[in-house]
């Protein structure tokens, strides 16, 4: 059992903190925004991850885990301090470090000699060695600080935290790195121990690899829409190749989130200044935008103006499971539909409230007045919705799908017209005037 501290109490922090202390260790999650710490003392979660309420709870009741705002009491008797503050874009699109810079700074004056400095946080390579440089400025203490990227998804925190792939540990000191794999010991995830640089790249690279396949089935997804060929199938049948692997080879409406967007970003910013223009990773980001407006895009060429549409929006998270909407898809859709004078009203089963349009409860409400409905995120409560909802729902049953949540076979014997991402199987059959008919090609 060790003595740690988390600073920061967003997703990462928060996982973390509960996580360890669930390992058994003492944890304090120190956080600057009070009233999130004043929450979380009172046993509410500030966002929406499953399984971590309950955790938060059990482990507060066992004093495994403390929440406060008062760094120096935390600190003090630390033997390892993570850094969990977040990293958010500059306008340039580098890595904003600044909530980094003041959480090493604020803490140096407090530690103890020997402590172990942890970066959790995304970083661009070279931060494990400024970090040094903001704590030797401050303190006359000994400490190691080793870099450790957090590689979990929202809405699976805790598997991924319990069961993640690998543990990596950047460090340029043998027993600073076995310090950080005995915190970890519990957990049956095999350790790659690199130096600080490397273990930076690694988070970056992974992200960007991810980004760049999401990317590429989206563009593969358009030349199948142009061809006639269904990326369900496609996606499939290169998925059954090992050597590519069927995740994250789903078409949709582009990657969102906090992460994918920033830190593909950083890293062609960080490429651009080591003289390396990542022309690649330009291109996943442009692939990406481009992805983001195409169901608008459908539904002008459906409809020639969208001015004065009522707009069912469903789904606002970025991706299911979660509250997020950070960079979410369904916002930047929204958005856009209110420049071109739609009307648009969202359906989210957690997210209740946006500044930008009106949310209901209720998915049949939101349809009930809606011209055409569209599909952001692939909640169950959305994508096993049954069509004929949408047809008994809707005066005019369209429907915008951006995520495929629907198969060929969903459509025997429906009337709903169906657009979604690079599938061209379905074609319109006028059978009267109100309803529209469909049959594979
Ligand atoms: N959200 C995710 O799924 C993942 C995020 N990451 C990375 O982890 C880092 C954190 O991300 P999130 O948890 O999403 O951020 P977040 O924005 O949800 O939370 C950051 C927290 O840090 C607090 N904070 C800022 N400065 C502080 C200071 N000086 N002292 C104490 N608390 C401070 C903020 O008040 C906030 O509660 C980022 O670098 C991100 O790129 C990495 C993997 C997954
Ligand atoms: O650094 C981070 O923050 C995290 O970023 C992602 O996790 P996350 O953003 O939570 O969610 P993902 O499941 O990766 O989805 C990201 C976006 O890609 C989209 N996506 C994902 C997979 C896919 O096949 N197609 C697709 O469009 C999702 O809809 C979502 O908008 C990575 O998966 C995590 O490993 C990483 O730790």
């Amino acid at each position: 059992m060790r003595k740690i501290t988390v600073i920061g109490t967003g997703y990462v922090g928060l996982v973390t903190g509960t996580c360890l202390a669930n390992l058994g260790h003492e944890v304090t999650c120190v956080d600057i925004d009070e009233e999130r710490i004043d929450a979380l003392n009172d046993g509410h979660c500030p966002f929406h991850e499953p399984g971590l309420l309950s955790l938060i709870k059990s482990n507060l009741l066992e004093k495994r885990l403390r929440f406060t705002t008062i760094l120096k009491k935390a600190v003090h008797h630390a033997e390892a301090i993570f850094i969990a503050v977040g990293t958010p874009e500059n306008e340039d699109g580098s890595a904003d470090l600044s909530y980094v810079k003041s959480a090493v700074q604020n803490l140096s004056p407090y530690i103890n000699d020997g402590t172990l400095i942890i970066i959790k946080s995304t970083v661009p390579p070279g931060t494990n060695q400024k970090v040094r440089e903001w704590m030797q400025s401050d303190s006359g203490r000994t400490f190691h600080v080793v870099s450790n990227p957090e590689f979990l998804r929202e809405g699976s925190a805790l598997h991924d935290f319990f069961y993640g792939d690998r543990i990596v540990i950047g460090s340029t000191d043998n027993n600073a790195g076995r310090f950080l794999e005995d915190i970890y010991s519990k957990i049956n995830t095999p350790f790659l121990q690199t130096d600080p640089l490397s273990a930076e790249m690694i988070k970056y690279a992974s992200n960007a690899f991810l980004a760049t396949k999401i990317s590429f089935i989206n563009e593969i997804s358009s030349v199948c829409g142009d061809l006639g060929a269904d990326i369900e199938q496609v996606a499939q049948g290169m998925g059954m190749d090992s050597r590519i692997g069927e995740q994250f080879l789903r078409a949709g409406i582009g990657f969102g989130g906090s992460c994918f967007p920033k830190d593909t970003k950083a890293l062609v910013q960080v490429a651009q200044e080591t003289g390396h223009p990542f022309k690649l990773l330009s291109a996943v980001m442009d692939v990406n935008e481009r992805q983001k407006n195409l169901l608008i895009d459908k539904a002008l060429k459906r409809y020639g103006s969208l001015k004065g549409k009522h707009v069912a929006v469903l789904g606002l998270a970025f991706k299911p499971n979660t509250d997020d909407i950070r960079e979410s898809p369904g916002i930047s859709l929204i958005k856009r539909l209110q420049k071109l004078g739609s009307i648009p009203i969202a359906y989210d089963p957690v997210v209740k409230n946006i500044p930008y349009c009106a949310v209901n409860n209720s998915i049949h409400e939101v349809l009930s007045g809606a011209d055409f409905a569209m599909i952001c995120t692939e909640w169950p409560s959305i994508s096993d919705l049954p069509l004929d909802v949408y047809e008994n729902t809707m005066k005019e049953a369209v429907l915008f799908d951006g995520r495929n949540c629907y198969a060929r076979e969903d459509f025997e014997g429906r009337t709903i017209e169906y657009h979604s991402v690079g599938r061209q199987p379905y074609e319109g059959l006028i059978t009267n005037k109100q309803s529209i008919k469909f049959k594979l090609l």
